[in-house]
């Protein structure tokens, strides 16, 4: 073994009852070297992590860190082995203060006399925060106060605090904005500068390819092959990883920007949390872009626009159907020429009006993780699935798998529980459960965050397609080529305004819109 590599695993395999999520995979991470684990959705990344990581134990094959046996029976065993994580969802828990998240399972540190000195405890956590920019915060409150990027520096803070030597980082850059981006891409810099190592996962491949050192690639639990930086080439990282040539375009390749002048969804001065004095409209047929730092307000229209914030000022309507049990809703959508506006207070009512929203949040908003994949996909299209008051089962399975086969969710059956789904899985359920189910209006914050290339491509041409088809579609995004290759129209936010708004336009770029968000 080269004397420089700190973690080496030979032979590691995971299996999750007949799962087989990880196979004999080899693979070694060397100080002052940042590495990059990639590959499609479920072919087990973040189960070598977790592995590492103390959090699965492992099912064959062995570990060592500097050439000694590893067996970490906890995350815990591994941060003192000097293995800090983060993971891909939110990995703090709700109920619980700022700096008891940080210090959860290490109290004793600070055990004095008996007592845990609490003011200690505190200090440290401000110190923590520190090392992630989020000076300045009550860290006595509880975590739920905190967005849901806030919460992602909160878990980076807590990492660094234990000064890991393989600080492994799991598809945490698209959950970050910009500026998150930027910091943490800092942060893994300075540690290979330190002589550390990381591992660092994430679908995003320009990222990876100016980030890493080198690549390994995964497939179906198996490893395939490595990268060093000289070899870096996309298309050949892709195809390795896909086992296929990938081509054609990504975003749509029209620049016409049309889209109907009948608005659906309007907001009119509205303040809110975040949000000061905004005025939109949302038509027909329009795909509409909403871009800007985290802090901005972005994912807060998201929520608004759902009927999930209260207003300080103003009011948000939807251009709702004419109500009539005796006709569908395709039938009322048609007769219907001049539909009323409808103040859009709750989510029952956006629900009612046929809204779909994906929150960024997808593990506490969107899904429900102890249920199937059938039942998380089926529960919004319920209305569709109905006879004489009854789900037709048979039509609430073909609805499942339609959506299933569509976005290639990887999942051992539809009734297999949400919950041990990889990431990137769990999200196209959380697109998918509205795609199909009659929604007219879908708000979409982050929609194709930690999803892999192939997946993407599909979502971007269903989105396509239900543009043409008269759904609207709200597209909120930290990824600004998203933004730009989808989007009819864009608009800026900037400390809870909108800044500017831009029409399609094949010349626009990522840093004409970023004059705008900082
Ligand atoms: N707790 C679990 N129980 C059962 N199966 C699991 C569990 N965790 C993961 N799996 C399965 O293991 C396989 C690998 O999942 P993993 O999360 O490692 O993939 P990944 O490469 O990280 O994917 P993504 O890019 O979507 O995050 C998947 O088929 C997944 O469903």
């Amino acid at each position: 073994m080269e004397s420089n590599v700190f973690l080496e695993t030979v032979g590691l395999t995971k299996k999750f009852e007949e799962t087989i999520a990880v196979n004999n995979v080899n693979l070694q991470v060397k100080l002052g070297e940042i590495r990059g684990l990639i590959g499609e959705n479920g072919s087990g990344k973040s189960t070598v992590s977790s592995m590492i990581c103390g959090i699965h134990p492992v099912t064959n094959g062995e570990m060592f860190i500097n050439g000694e046996k590893y067996q970490p029976k906890n995350p815990l065993e591994a941060r003192d082995n000097k293995i800090s994580m983060i993971v891909q969802e939110t990995g703090t828990l709700n109920q619980l203060p700022i700096v008891d998240n940080i210090f959860l399972g290490d109290e004793a540190r600070f055990r004095k006399n008996g007592f845990i000195d609490r003011s200690k405890m505190i200090r440290e956590a401000e110190k923590a925060l520190e090392l992630v920019d989020l000076d300045g915060l009550d860290v006595t409150k509880s975590i739920s106060t905190l967005d849901f990027e806030e919460r992602k520096l909160v878990e980076i803070a807590r990492a660094l605090y234990y000064n890991p030597t393989l600080f492994i980082v799991d598809e945490t850059t698209t959950a970050l904005s910009h500026e998150g981006r930027e910091m943490i891409h800092k942060i893994i810099k300075k540690l290979k500068r330190e002589n550390k190592a990381v591992l660092f996962i994430s679908h995003d491949l320009p990222e990876l390819i100016s980030v890493c050192d080198a690549l390994t690639i995964l497939r179906d639990g198996e490893f395939i092959t490595e990268f060093d930086k000289k070899d870096f080439e996309e298309d050949r990282i892709k195809q390795s990883m896909v086992g296929r040539k990938i081509e054609g375009d990504f975003y749509r390749s029209d620049y016409d920007g049309n889209f109907d002048s009948q608005v659906v969804l309007s907001v009119k001065n509205v303040s809110a949390k975040k949000l000061k004095d905004i005025t939109l409209d949302l038509h027909k047929g329009e795909i509409l872009g909403i871009g800007g730092l985290s802090g901005s307000g972005m994912h807060e229209l998201g929520k608004l626009m759902y009927g999930g914030l209260k207003t300080t000022q103003g009011e948000v309507f939807v251009y709702g159907e004419e109500k009539s049990p005796f006709l569908k809703s395709s039938t009322r959508n048609k007769s219907e020429k001049n539909p009323k506006p409808i103040p859009l207070r709750t989510i029952k009512i956006a629900i009612d009006n046929k809204i779909g929203y994906v929150s960024k949040d997808r593990d506490q908003e969107t899904l429900i993780l102890d249920a199937s994949v059938k039942d998380n996909l089926a529960i919004s299209a319920l209305d569709k699935l109905k006879k004489y008051g009854f789900i037709l089962p048979g039509s609430e399975r073909r609805f499942a798998e339609k959506q299933i086969n569509e976005l290639n969710i990887k999942c051992r059956n539809m009734n297999q529980n949400v919950r041990e789904l990889s990431g990137g899985n769990k999200q196209k359920i959380s697109f998918g459960k509205w795609i199909g189910n009659n929604s007219r209006i879908l708000i979409l914050d982050s929609p194709t965050r930690g999803v892999d290339v192939g997946v993407k491509t599909t979502m971007y041409k269903l989105l396509y397609d239900l543009k043409k088809q008269g759904y609207s579609i709200l597209i909120i995004s930290e990824e600004l080529q998203e933004l730009i290759g989808m989007s009819d129209r864009i608009l800026m936010m900037k400390e809870g305004r909108i800044n500017k708004e831009f029409a399609r336009n094949k010349n626009l770029n990522e840093s004409t819109l970023i004059d705008y968000m900082i």
